[in-house]
């Protein structure tokens, strides 16, 4: 993965860009940060940090992987938040939700359920073979009201179906260890019924958990490399460990860009356009991780999600036309010479004589370039980051990156990154209004 960086100054976007000195300043401030990465990676403070080079749970994580998929017509991924969308991010890439091939992919069906809407709910119960389905419920404390719900539901389901007592071999929970007399409420309801309960990681945030189990576990499924998986997210960590200059960090530069953006162009609004049907959960993934570490005490950046080309013709107006509060990052991928190559007579009767023998792949190369060099001529600052093609190691790559940016960005913004305090509130009160009604 490549990071350009040259559309964010002035001398090459304008006002809106950032001088030189601007920005090794705020680099500077970025300094403690590393230095707190790297300190915790050596102490083992921060366990996501030692994931990249982990290997003693791999094998762990292909058995509970074909336990799922061997023999199965579905496997039913329960969970929400950090708890779905890292694997729904590596299944992607793996095939899963990808335009048609998505439905003709070898394997079990995969279904990620991680919105709670009782009426789609029970629809997907009538659907399911339930005799032939495997369920995986994901909550790293167990306590999440939505998956609960679900979990009770399938349950349910299979007592109707008169399939109670198998539970223990349809079913596969996921969660914290209980710690110190606590009460794990998935833990609760499945082991009783025997359901193996595999462990989440408690030194791993959920948001942070896509290279654990968490996320793992799905991408085996969708036929993805685990270990691939993790040597691309150990790329995006090795200039953090090998003592480089933090603005030789990509991660340590994107995070300093976006604060500085924020802070002195009063930028707020972080788009990620992402050139790649397979990085459409990619950027639902990262709009989780950049929200809920960054959001805190009036500070934060908003995420945008954009998915290129289809969303030039949604949201690029705005981008380029609308408020001069963006910082846009363009993912590209070499996609030269993929896909259909057009017929030159058909194109020349067309009137579109330069699709002549080009591919798809070659339109949409040119496109994201266009894109990015469009905002840049109208002002915009623009970081470019760009991939060979999305595979396994690819995608390990762009989640540790996007991880690492995340947390120095918080540490620029003196804010946690890890914790999220403040949606406890409607919980508690979603549960006195259900309680009441
Ligand atoms: O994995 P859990 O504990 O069920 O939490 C699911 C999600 O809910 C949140 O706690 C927010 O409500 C997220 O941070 C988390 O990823």
């Amino acid at each position: 993965m490549l990071q350009h960086i040259d559309y964010c100054f002035e001398v090459e976007v304008g006002e809106r860009g950032l001088g030189r000195d601007e920005f090794e300043t705020v680099l500077q401030r970025a300094e403690p940060g590393v230095r707190w990465l790297r300190e915790a990676h050596e102490t083992n403070a921060l366990p996501l940090l030692r994931l990249p080079a982990k290997e003693d749970d791999l094998a762990e994580i292909a058995e509970a992987a074909a336990w799922l998929a061997d023999g199965t017509s579905d496997v039913v991924i329960l969970g929400t938040g950090g708890s779905s969308l890292g694997g729904q991010t590596l299944a992607q890439v793996g095939g899963w939700r990808l335009p048609v091939i998505g439905d003709f992919r070898q394997g079990p069906r995969l279904h990620f359920l991680d919105n709670l809407d009782g009426s789609s709910f029970e629809a997907a119960l009538r659907a399911l073979p339930l005799a032939t389905t495997k369920v995986l419920a994901v909550s790293k404390s167990g306590g999440t009201g939505e998956t609960l719900m679900q979990v009770m539901a399938i349950c349910s389901a299979y007592e109707d179906a008169g399939l109670g007592g198998t539970l223990a071999d349809h079913l596969m929970g996921l969660s914290e260890p209980v710690h110190s007399g606590a009460l794990n409420k998935l833990r609760k309801i499945l082991e009783p019924a025997g359901v193996r309960i595999l462990p989440h990681d408690p030194g791993v945030g959920g948001r942070f958990a896509a290279l654990t189990n968490v996320g793992l576990i799905p991408a085996a499924i969708a036929g993805l490399d685990p270990a691939a998986v993790r040597r691309g997210a150990a790329k995006a960590f090795q200039p953090v460990i090998d003592g480089s200059r933090v603005g030789d960090i990509p991660a340590v530069a994107g995070a300093a860009l976006a604060v500085a953006f924020a802070e002195a162009r009063a930028m707020p609004m972080d788009v990620m356009l992402a050139y790649s049907d397979r990085l459409e959960r990619f950027t639902r993934w990262w709009v989780q991780l950049w929200s809920e570490s960054l959001g805190k005490q009036g500070r934060g950046m908003t995420p945008v999600p954009a998915v290129g080309p289809v969303d030039q013709h949604s949201q690029l107006q705005l981008f380029l036309d609308g408020p001069a509060d963006k910082f846009v990052t363009v993912i590209t991928t070499d996609c030269r010479g993929t896909g259909p190559r057009i017929d030159a007579a058909l194109a020349a009767e067309a009137g579109q004589p330069e699709f002549g023998g080009r591919t798809m792949g070659d339109f949409v190369a040119a496109q994201q370039k266009a894109t990015a060099d469009t905002l840049a001529r109208n002002g915009k600052p623009v970081r470019i980051l760009s991939v060979e093609s999305v595979d396994a190691e690819a995608i390990g790559e762009l989640m540790m990156h996007y991880m690492l940016e995340t947390i120095v960005a918080a540490h620029l913004l003196g804010v946690d990154a890890f914790d999220q305090p403040a949606v406890e509130e409607g919980k508690v009160l979603a549960r006195t209004y259900l309680s009441e009604s």
